[in-house]
């Protein structure tokens, strides 16, 4: 992917002159692309991914599937379709060397597929990578069969000595700082020779409709899955050995991305449409139309998709994130522009995302004048009046965001390196400035 030289410096955020009335076209989900490509990779027959996001994490994981030896075709469908990508399984081969940059979903997705490969297979990645925990992924696949040499402490880099099966089984792994670790193994489950039972054994897990929509996407291309929603144990999932299907699968568009749209209507007061918003979804982002709603704005889901209304007052909120933790610092700014004070709980696991985001949103936000501090799990923000500055990024979409969510209310905020958000949304100053009419 190419990045606009003019947004890796600094970017000077749009001010709005008035409320924002638009219709937005959000590109796909991550969280989606990511495993319905993991999923197809692994079937037994080929499938189809329509409108796929098309950011750094999606293109790193098709990357990083194809020196695998899996092919991935691109093209364009016929009128309104938009662009497919039709994946075709093969026999996975090492030796081979997996960049998974800064992206969760690779970092801990792709080990457990490595080890099916007839060989070894590095994984390396950003700096931040290797800071990011992975021990429950690690640690879970060695008890399964898998060798794996690392450096002893439990993360990036590493290599998967890939045996061409796993012996899988039960196992026991503390998830408490990533859901995703439950994810990854639950993926890769039904191609282990006995499935996988997955028992998470630590304090609290995050990220539940996450792990939801493993499962989900897991029933759709023919596993069995049981859970402890569907009347398993607490904490325990259960993926059962067998083949999966090719599907032909139309992503839904990233909803934690129509995070920052959504919030511009409701710190101008305007109204903001995001076309194509499922009635049905396991993606967090839906939550934002119940905590959206209590901090100011309504919302209705209408045949054009939803329908997102501010009404001039943005309140505070208390709340807990756990489940939502990616929408944090998008809230956060929000309620650094609201009329009382807030308070987000249960996120103390994003010191751990793509930087340490409860230390970057208090640092940033109060150098524009606002008064945030940390607690133990997550942020208290009292409002005050901001003032301009240079709003700092630290390699994060969502504190990027963030920043141009800020800037809409207050003038003379410039971003740092805006062109972090492909990460995940590609071509966001586009979007946000089109959004303004500029
Ligand atoms: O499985 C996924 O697609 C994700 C799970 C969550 O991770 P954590 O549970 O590590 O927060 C979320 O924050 C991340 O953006 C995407
Ligand atoms: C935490 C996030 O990403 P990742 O998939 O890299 O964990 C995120 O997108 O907010």
């Amino acid at each position: 992917m190419t990045l606009n030289p003019a947004h890796t410096a600094l970017w000077s955020a749009p001010h709005a002159s008035g409320a924002v009335d638009a219709t937005v076209h959000v590109p796909g989900s991550k969280s989606v692309t990511n495993r319905a490509l993991v999923l197809a990779a692994l079937a037994s027959e080929p499938g189809w991914l329509r409108r796929p996001l098309r950011s750094r994490d999606t293109l790193l994981m098709a990357g990083a599937l194809r020196e695998l030896g899996v092919g991935i075709e691109e093209g364009v469908g016929p009128d309104g379709t938009g662009e497919f990508w039709r994946v075709i399984p093969a026999g996975l081969r090492g030796p081979a060397t997996v960049d998974v940059g800064n992206a969760g979903t690779v970092m801990r997705f792709l080990p457990p597929v490595a080890t099916l490969a007839d060989g070894p297979v590095r994984f390396d990645g950003d700096p931040r990578s290797y800071e990011r925990p992975l021990h429950g992924v690690i640690d879970a696949l060695r008890a399964l069969g898998a060798r794996i040499d690392d450096d002893g402490r439990g993360a990036l880099p590493l290599t998967v000595h890939g045996g061409g099966a796993l012996e899988g089984g039960p196992v026991a792994i503390d998830a408490s700082s990533s859901s995703q670790f439950v994810s990854a193994l639950l993926l890769s489950g039904p191609r282990f020779n006995q499935g996988v039972e997955v028992r998470h054994t630590g304090s609290a897990l995050p990220s539940m409709p996450h792990i939801r929509m493993t499962v989900d996407m897991l029933r759709a291309v023919g596993a069995q899955v049981d859970t402890p929603e569907s009347g398993g144990e607490p904490n325990v999932w259960r993926v059962t050995a067998g083949a999966l299907l090719g599907r032909d699968l139309t992503v839904e568009p990233d909803l934690s991305n129509a995070q920052p749209f959504l919030a511009a209507a409701l710190v101008t007061g305007g109204r903001v449409t995001v076309p194509d918003w499922p009635a049905r979804t396991t993606q967090p982002g839906d939550r934002l139309r119940e905590i959206f709603t209590e901090m100011g704005g309504s919302c209705e889901l209408t045949d054009h998709g939803l329908v997102f209304t501010g009404s001039g007052a943005v309140h505070g909120i208390d709340v807990d994130l756990s489940e939502v933790g990616e929408l944090t610092p998008g809230i956060a700014a929000v309620a650094a522009l609201a009329d009382s004070p807030s308070t987000l709980r249960g996120v103390a696991h994003l010191r751990l995302h793509e930087t340490d985001r409860l230390a970057a949103l208090t640092k940033e936000i109060n150098e524009l004048g606002g008064d945030v501090t940390e607690t133990a799990d997550g942020l208290h923000i009292r409002p005050r009046p901001l003032h301009g500055g240079t709003f700092h990024t630290y390699e994060d979409h969502r504190m990027a965001t963030a920043g141009a969510i800020l800037g809409l209310a207050v003038k003379d905020v410039t971003i740092e390196n805006v062109a972090t958000t492909a990460k995940t949304l590609p071509d966001f100053p586009e979007l946000w400035t089109g959004m303004l009419g500029a």
